[in-house]
């Protein structure tokens, strides 16, 4: 593994970041497959399932990301975020709300001082297929409006054809436009093929200042897959080894059952340690989860499931 940030010649030309990347160990498929659905197998009880479904309450990035997106719609969704039980006020708030661009400036009024963030997606998501200048304008609107995180699509026609530095070149320059803001770096892994890819992708986002890896954008189909996860997951317990930098990771994508968030967990505490089960280094992109935690989170404590009627949709 690496031992600088950056080392001497990563970015000197395209030629040297590949070599860079390719030189990174290979990911064994059929190993991390298999790690993974083991570990999807553990099943926790009773108090330690009650903290995991609170925590990731806590780490849920609220999601909606629609061309019929309502101002109606997303204060309606930063309501939830801030109490997502209006009955039970003991339910945590959730990290974020996560919206376009153009709908940050309505969630920002909704969700002051409420401690839930709002993030945006930009950079012509979901497909990232724009102009650089305009990647940039969109991601400092979103900043100007108000958004804490920035959830940024890497260029993968770019990746793919093997120009790594023209997408390393874009996440710094996206980094910049970001300020204070922080940046999320999605690498819509459902089209980067294989999971030497993904591991290469991860490497090359943390290098050029992602604060977070993402996988997916909920648009691509596979999304947040367990393995995909591992190898992620694996990248910045490394990069934190070899770099003393911690990055988060954010699934999102197809994730939408208590089930689903616990083998997250379970995940991040066995690949990367418990020093990423915080919000601040683990994320859950999610438009569709929240109520199924709250209906879990009610079966724990009462007995009974309160049914998804009961819930205000997410
Ligand atoms: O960034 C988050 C994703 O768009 C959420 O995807 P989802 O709608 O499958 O939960």
């Amino acid at each position: 593994m690496p031992d600088t940030i950056s080392p001497p010649g990563l970015t000197a030309s395209n030629a040297s970041l590949r070599a860079y990347l390719h030189g990174l160990p290979g990911v064994d498929e059929v190993g991390a497959a298999q790690r993974a659905a083991g570990l999807a197998t553990r099943s926790i009880k009773t108090t330690a399932k009650a903290q995991a479904i609170d925590l990731a309450i806590r780490m849920v990035d609220l999601t909606t990301l629609e061309g019929a997106d309502t101002p109606g719609k997303v204060r309606a969704l930063a309501a939830k975020a801030v109490h997502p039980d209006p009955a039970d006020p003991s339910v945590p708030r959730v990290a974020a709300v996560c919206v376009y661009s153009d709908r940050v400036a309505i969630a920002v009024e909704a969700l002051r001082g409420s401690g839930v963030a709002v993030a945006s997606v930009a950079t012509a998501f979901p497909a990232g297929r724009a102009p650089l200048e305009a990647k940039l304008a969109d991601t400092r609107q979103a900043v100007a409006d108000g958004a804490a995180e920035i959830d940024m699509v890497i260029d993968r026609g770019a990746f793919l054809s093997g120009d790594y530095l023209k997408v390393y070149e874009e996440i710094t320059a996206v980094k910049e436009a970001c300020g204070d803001a922080h940046l999320k770096v999605i690498l819509e892994t459902g089209e980067l093929v294989t999971y030497d890819n993904v591991r290469r992708a991860s490497w090359l986002a943390m290098h050029a200042g992602a604060d977070f890896i993402k996988t997916s954008t909920g648009k691509v189909s596979p999304a947040a897959t367990l393995p995909v996860v591992l190898v992620m997951l694996e990248a910045v317990r490394d990069f934190r080894a070899a770099t003393g930098r911690r990055i988060g990771v954010k699934p999102a994508g197809g994730i939408r059952t208590t089930k689903d968030a616990v083998r997250n967990l379970v995940l991040v505490n066995e690949v990367a340690g418990a020093d990423w089960l915080d919000p601040a280094y683990f994320r859950i992109g999610a438009s569709s989860l929240l109520n199924d935690l709250l209906m879990q989170r009610t079966k724990l404590a009462t007995g009974v499931y309160g049914g998804p009627d009961y819930y205000t949709l997410d």
